[in-house]
């Protein structure tokens, strides 16, 4: 099939577990929880994103015609050492067309294949990195992997209800905006009376990389 990129470049991730690891980053175009667009934010069913995912115009975004196609550019954004290669599929919503496909291409290159996904579509075998950020009022399709990132505070989701699911390691993510600082101040206070959640910060915006 085809896929929409809105952007695509390598960076270190940082988030969560594997913070400082260099990855490209291949974030598709759309999502299932927001259209995007600033007007229709309040109705969304998703309403803190940071990130614009709309349209296939950022730096090495675009349409790639097949699997083959988009493995080959990944491969390119990675401009250094063939070791370790590692490659984060994010949006956008991903699991609309991260597809088995893509992951036997992308593996073919020599990755190891993260993805940051909103957890509401079952993701297909062969991710070697499961990262699931879930959202208040949607509903859990995907609830096991490597890690559950949850932005917080989220009142309609606390950390409790997502206790119960399969993941290795288990994180609270400051929601930005306005009251990052705020938000921050809290998460610490959770992680502190509840040890088996660990801080996660957007290391990336405090050091200006993407
Ligand atoms: C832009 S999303 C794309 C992937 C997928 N749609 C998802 O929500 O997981 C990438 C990561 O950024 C997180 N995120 C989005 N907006 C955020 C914000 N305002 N503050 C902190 N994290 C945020 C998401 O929860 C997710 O973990
Ligand atoms: N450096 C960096 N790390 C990230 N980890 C998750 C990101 C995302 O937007 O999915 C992200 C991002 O946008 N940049
Ligand atoms: S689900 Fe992810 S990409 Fe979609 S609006 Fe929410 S944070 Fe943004
Ligand atoms: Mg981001």
């Amino acid at each position: 099939m085809a896929y929409s990129v809105k952007e695509m470049f390598k960076t270190l991730q940082g988030e969560g577990a594997q913070a400082g690891r260099a990855a490209v980053f291949c974030r598709f175009a759309g999502c299932n929880l927001w259209t995007g667009r600033e007007e229709h934010r309040a109705e969304a069913q998703c309403r803190f994103c940071d990130t614009d995912f709309v349209g296939t115009d950022g730096e090495g975004g675009g349409r790639f015609a097949d699997a083959a196609e988009l493995a080959r550019a990944i491969a390119a954004a990675w401009d250094g050492d063939r070791a370790r290669r590692f490659v984060v599929f994010t949006g956008g919503e991903p699991l609309l067309q991260l597809d088995a496909e893509l992951i036997a291409a992308v593996h073919a290159e020599g990755f190891e294949i993260a993805v940051e996904t909103n957890g509401t579509i079952a993701a297909p075998d062969g991710i070697d990195w499961i990262c699931v950020s879930p959202k208040a009022g949607t509903a859990l399709a995907q609830r096991r992997g490597q890690e559950l990132k949850l932005v917080f505070p989220q009142p309609d989701l606390m950390p409790e209800a997502a206790e119960e699911l399969d993941f290795a390691h288990f994180f609270l993510q400051p929601m930005d905006g306005p009251e990052r600082a705020a938000h921050t101040q809290a998460a610490v206070a959770y992680c502190l009376g509840h040890p088996r959640w660990r801080l996660s910060l957007q290391t990336h915006k405090m050091i200006g990389i993407p």
